[in-house]
């Protein structure tokens, strides 16, 4: 990394220690219904949304240096080194005003989880876990429709495989610090944001109603 490059990182991670963002993880299975719940927070609770891989994806469109190695890892259902997906999400909180933000399918694994911390400071408020059958997972990514390139059975399968044996023991870290709040994730959109709700609604407001 050049002098001027690393002063550019040095900055960023300063103004990020010193804006000390909410940041609530959201995380679980390939269609278990991360980005549908992360909509209706917004609409009700007023945080941002960030998904990693949407901010992937539009890196490649952006014809980023990084692009044709990131949409070769995501074509794969890999998972793109921990570096590039956080110089992501750290502009995406900075050039945001505010200061809460749901960061949706990171941390993907051990690598993304230590080095995200390692380099803002940021603990999680709390990490949300939709728990969702792989079966229904499924379902649901062949009927998405939006066009996304790993939406196919061969791809989902690898999906399911790097959850399995990455992103499982990253819930698994959170939930030996008692911050993992599991929510069924199979029943219908509704029901599950009525879960979800419960858990970002402030305890004053709860004895209230
Ligand atoms: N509770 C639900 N019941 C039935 N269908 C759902 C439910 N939640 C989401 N869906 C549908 O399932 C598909 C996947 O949902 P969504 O995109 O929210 O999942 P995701 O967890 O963000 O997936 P990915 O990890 O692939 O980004 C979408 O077509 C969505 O409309
Ligand atoms: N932390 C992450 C998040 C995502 N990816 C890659 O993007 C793909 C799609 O992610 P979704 O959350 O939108 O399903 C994912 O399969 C990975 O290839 C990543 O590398 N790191
Ligand atoms: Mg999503």
């Amino acid at each position: 990394m050049g002098t001027v490059e690393a002063a550019n990182k040095q900055a960023i991670e300063s103004t990020l220690a010193q804006k000390k963002p909410k940041v609530v993880f959201v995380l679980g299975g390939p269609g278990s219904g991360k980005g549908t719940q992360c909509a209706n927070i917004v609409e009700h609770f007023g945080y941002t949304h960030l998904s990693a891989g949407d901010l992937l994806r539009a890196e490649i469109k952006s014809g980023s240096e990084n692009g044709t190695m990131i949409q070769n890892m995501i074509k794969e259902g890999k998972i793109v080194p921990s570096e590039v997906t956080i110089k992501l999400l750290e502009k995406a909180i900075l050039e945001n005003e505010n200061d809460k933000f749901l960061i949706d399918g990171f941390p993907r694994n051990e690598e993304n989880r230590a080095a995200f911390e390692a380099v803002t400071g940021i603990v999680p408020e709390f990490v949300l876990f939709f728990d969702c059958p792989e079966e229904e997972m499924e379902k649901r990514l062949l009927g998405r429709n939006q066009g996304r390139e790993d939406d196919n059975i061969d791809t989902i399968r690898k999906r399911f495989k790097v959850f399995l044996e990455s992103s499982l023991p990253v819930i698994e870290h959170y939930d030996s610090k008692g911050k993992v709040r599991k929510i069924d994730a199979a029943k219908p959109v509704g029901e599950v944001f009525e879960a979800v709700k419960a858990l970002f609604t402030p305890v004053d407001e709860k004895a209230a109603a």
